[in-house]
């Protein structure tokens, strides 16, 4: 098998790493040349994953057009520079999408920008609870596999399975995509919460009306309740909002702590998905006529439109209805 592995930051490298982990050979493509070089140099991407030996089957470079021998690439860029990441590939290769977003500007989900950017690749999405570090280091995790194509989604799954690494097949690509990009815009709510000490109480709390938004939206969009039930949704995020391991959650805390989003967000290496999907999702889920109470309070604090207190207040205070 010859994987091509597209983006090396914590979630790609793992993945290459993972694929590797059975002499396959991996080609994994950064942007940074000081990836490249300490990849190829020390095996090891201090930059992104630290702390993780990489194993001798995997390669770094800077080229995408050292793409076009591989049979199978999986994407894994942040998800606003997914479009052009995939327009750069080789094209009509079979592509697994492992960013987790909703694209600003078009409100198109990550399979819909990658079919615009290359409409003769087969595309997959590949979602679930998988913090990268643990992934790397070959802890166990099931992780949801969706493709249209039945077919095609049991030749990937066969594939790319490991030991620990279990892919479960489903066919419902926009019910995957909904689940990854929604439940980090609720982790960012999760991690208010702690960071303004309101309790487990309220994150259990915030978990469970953040998964009936989830539902409602995903519904509207064309997805299927068991998708959303399933790994690539509610696993997703009980995982992510229970910890600081999640950027999504620790974004947060900083702001549920007081401190301004601006400076959060200014001069960031890692990437915390849900800022850039809430304001997105709250325009999509208004437009749709769909209530996500918890995303506009999260958008509230990310614009900074609302002081702290006021955001938790105004949640409290709607009325009440039948759960
Ligand atoms: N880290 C994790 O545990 C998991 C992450 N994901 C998803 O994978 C995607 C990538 O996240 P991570 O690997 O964690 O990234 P990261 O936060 O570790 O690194 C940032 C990445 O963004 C890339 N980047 C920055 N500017 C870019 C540009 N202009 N064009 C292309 N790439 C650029 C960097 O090269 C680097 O690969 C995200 O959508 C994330 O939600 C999914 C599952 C697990
Ligand atoms: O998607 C993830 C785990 O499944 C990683 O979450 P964060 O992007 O919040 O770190």
């Amino acid at each position: 098998m010859k994987a091509g592995v597209i983006g090396a930051g914590a979630w790609g490298t793992a993945l290459a790493q993972t694929l590797s982990s059975q002499g396959d050979d991996v080609l994994l493509w950064a942007l940074e040349p000081e990836v490249v070089d300490a990849v190829n140099r020390d095996r090891l991407n201090p930059l992104y994953l630290p702390g993780i030996p990489l194993g001798p089957a995997v390669r770094a470079t800077g080229d995408m057009a050292e793409m076009e021998d591989r049979d199978l690439l999986l994407i894994v860029s942040p998800a606003q520079h997914l479009r052009a990441v995939v327009a750069g590939l080789p094209s009509g290769l079979p592509l697994i999408l492992c960013s987790k977003g909703i694209e600003a500007g078009t409100s198109l989900l990550m399979s819909e920008v990658a079919q615009q950017a290359q409409p003769k690749s087969p595309i997959a999405v590949l979602s679930g609870p998988t913090f990268a570090h643990e992934v790397a280091r070959g802890l166990p995790t099931a992780i949801t596999l969706a493709c249209a194509d039945a077919d095609l989604g049991r030749q990937i799954a066969a594939r790319i399975a490991r030991p620990a690494f279990r892919p479960y097949l489903s066919d419902d690509v926009v019910g995957a995509e909904i689940g990854g990009a929604v439940k980090n815009v609720l982790a960012i709510a999760c991690g208010v919460a702690e960071g303004a000490g309101l309790g487990l109480n309220a994150r259990a709390s915030l978990i469970s009306r953040g998964f009936a938004e989830m539902t409602r939206f995903g519904l509207a969009r064309g997805a299927r309740a068991e998708t959303l039930s399933g790994l690539s949704g509610l696993g997703d995020l009980v995982l992510t909002c229970s910890s600081t391991n999640s950027r999504n959650f620790s974004l947060g805390k900083g702001l549920g702590e007081g401190r301004p989003s601006a400076e959060l967000l200014a001069n960031r290496r890692t990437v915390a998905e849900g800022a850039f999907t809430a304001p997105v999702l709250r325009d999509a889920a208004r437009a749709a006529m769909v209530e996500m109470p918890v995303v506009e309070a999260v958008c509230a604090l990310l614009e900074d439109a609302a002081p702290l207190g006021h955001v938790i207040d105004a949640l409290l205070a709607r009325p009440l209805r039948p759960e």
